[in-house]
């Protein structure tokens, strides 16, 4: 049986611009040439080329490093092809070195000037300028180029990123156009799952060029694309001789002038499998709840000491505030109280907001497993962090010591170890008021259920994503938790597929 938790060097690893040239290295180290790589990646290029449009003009856009050797061994097997091929080179042939020399070596056909007239009458670009060594915003010819890419709407293959694209982290680094199409190499870089990249890649292709899996060290891996090979294997099933307080209670504080965003994390909670969910529903709105709430149990509370009272109950092992609690000192001592239990804590929304002058007291007093899941608003007034979305995430996670959700459209999942996750399967109907409350509620339930705080924000971001790609078009955020049961049957199929191969 292969192997189904993988948070290793398995297919989902996504590889820094580094860590590809060291696997790069690795694979050269264990026997591979260098250049039969590079042949292997062109003729990968030309292959996506040839499936996906007819035999029409290209122009191959070639760089001064191997991103550009990669274009002429494309170049060449097109043309071999029978397409009529043009290449343009930035920088003197005399200036390549290495590999992408030997592989100029090889082009016989033309070579045009490279300025933005170069473009005319092509039907296709392959754009090899840049890849893994961009290091610096495009300026000067490659510039020019670029931006007459993006005025002539002429379909591009773009060779591992769409040139000007930090791999890395999916910035865009003075200029990039998008490609149709985006063919890489051996693993996927964060990049083409982080925006604005991933809006510049197309389709990505990967192909397999040779290097062995085995390059990949599995203690140093740290970033992967979330789907149910990283979790599935401690996906907590509900079991024959489970029963309710097996499978976890989860205690959703209620907001009071809000109160269907706590409704419906509830919900959640109990479609993903939560054994109990309670909802603390303040007195004065207690009836709202008890009238709306079939499946969760509902107690009314007036203030700390009831709300304390019902934290005393160590059966509830989750406890998820944020949607619609209200910003202000009450739900930041809720908070401390929910925290101070050690128990696992799920913290959302007002939640977040309402430690924004304090952020300190809040990462303080978290001990116990704890996941954030703030939007990109609520991220700002906690941390004071710069750089791209995973570094962000990740340097959020070691400095409050809980898992981080950082929502989007490419959400991203970091642990207080570094580990971090990029989601991609997010539709953007998900965009609609109250489906973050709904994952807050699928979270609570996999912790509540036992999974790990890591696993459990991937687990539901990705089920999150599944259940609204699932519905379709006209999503409300109720609706994710009612079409939740489908999701989780095709995920039982998997399950039981991948178990028994
Ligand atoms: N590492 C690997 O495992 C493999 C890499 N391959 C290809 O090699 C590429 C990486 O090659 P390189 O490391 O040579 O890097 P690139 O070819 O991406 O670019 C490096 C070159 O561009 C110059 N440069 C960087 N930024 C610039 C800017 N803004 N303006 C002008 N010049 C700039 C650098 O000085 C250097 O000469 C990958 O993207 C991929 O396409 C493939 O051949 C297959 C194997
Ligand atoms: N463009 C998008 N594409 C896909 N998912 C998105 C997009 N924008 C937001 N989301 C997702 O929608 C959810 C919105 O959550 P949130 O911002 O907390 O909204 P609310 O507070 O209304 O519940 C998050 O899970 C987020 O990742
Ligand atoms: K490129």
């Amino acid at each position: 049986m292969r192997s189904r938790n993988r948070l290793e060097g398995g297919d989902n690893a996504l590889l820094t611009s580094l860590q590809m040239q060291e696997a790069d290295q690795a694979a050269i180290a264990g026997g591979a040439e260098g250049s039969a790589l590079m042949q292997a990646a062109g003729a990968a290029v030309a292959v996506a080329v040839g499936v996906r449009w007819k035999m029409r003009p290209v122009i191959v856009l070639c760089g001064p490093g191997n991103n550009g050797g990669d274009g002429f061994v494309a170049a060449s097997h097109l043309r071999s092809a029978g397409w009529p091929v043009k290449l343009a080179l930035l920088g003197s042939r005399d200036a390549l070195v290495g590999e992408a020399a030997g592989a100029a070596d090889l082009w016989h056909g033309s070579t045009v000037p490279f300025l933005p007239g170069c473009l005319d009458g092509a039907g296709i670009v392959v754009d090899a300028m840049f890849g893994a060594g961009l290091s610096r915003p495009l300026a000067g010819p490659a510039l020019d180029l670029v931006m007459a890419l993006k005025h002539r709407h002429i379909p591009v293959c773009a060779i591992d990123v769409p040139s000007g694209v930090d791999g890395s982290t999916g910035d865009v680094l003075g200029a990039a156009a998008r490609a149709e199409v985006t063919v890489t190499f051996f693993r996927k870089k964060p990049g083409h799952l982080l925006y604005p990249g991933r809006g510049l890649c197309g389709d990505v292709v990967l192909a397999d060029i040779g290097i062995p899996a085995s390059v990949l060290n599995a203690g140093s891996q740290d970033t992967w694309e979330n789907g149910p090979d990283l979790w599935l294997e401690s996906y907590p099933w509900p079991q024959p001789e489970g029963f309710k307080y097996k499978r976890g209670e989860v205690l959703v504080l209620g907001g009071e002038a809000v109160t269907g965003a706590s409704r419906m994390t509830a919900l959640a909670a109990s479609r993903a499998g939560a054994g109990l969910v309670t909802v603390a529903a303040p007195v004065r709105v207690w009836s709202i709840y008890a009238a709306s709430l079939m499946n969760a149990i509902v107690h009314s509370f007036d203030g700390p000491t009831d709300f304390n009272t019902m934290l005393a109950d160590a059966r509830r092992n989750v406890i998820a505030i944020g949607p619609g609690a209200g910003v202000n000192a009450s739900t930041r001592d809720y908070v401390l109280a929910a925290l101070a239990t050690k128990r696992a804590v799920v913290l959302d929304a007002d939640a977040l907001t309402s430690f924004a002058e304090a952020p300190e007291q809040l990462f303080d007093a978290i001990k116990g497993p704890c996941v954030l899941t703030p939007h990109a608003g609520e991220f700002l007034r906690l941390f004071d962090v710069d750089g791209d979305k995973l570094h962000r995430t990740r340097r959020a996670a070691q400095r409050c010591g809980a898992v981080v959700i950082l929502k989007g459209p490419d959400t991203v999942i970091a642990a207080p170890d570094g580990r971090a996750i990029i989601n991609a399967n997010a539709p953007p109907q998900l965009a609609t008021g109250g489906s973050g409350d709904v994952l807050t509620g699928f979270v609570a339930a996999l912790l509540a259920q036992g999974m790990a705080p890591f696993e459990a924000a991937a687990a539901a971001v990705w089920l999150h994503g599944a259940a609204a790609s699932h519905f379709g078009l006209g999503l409300v955020a109720q609706d994710l938790p009612d079409v939740l049961p489908a999701v989780l049957q095709n995920l039982k199929a998997l399950s039981d597929t991948v178990g028994r191969s």
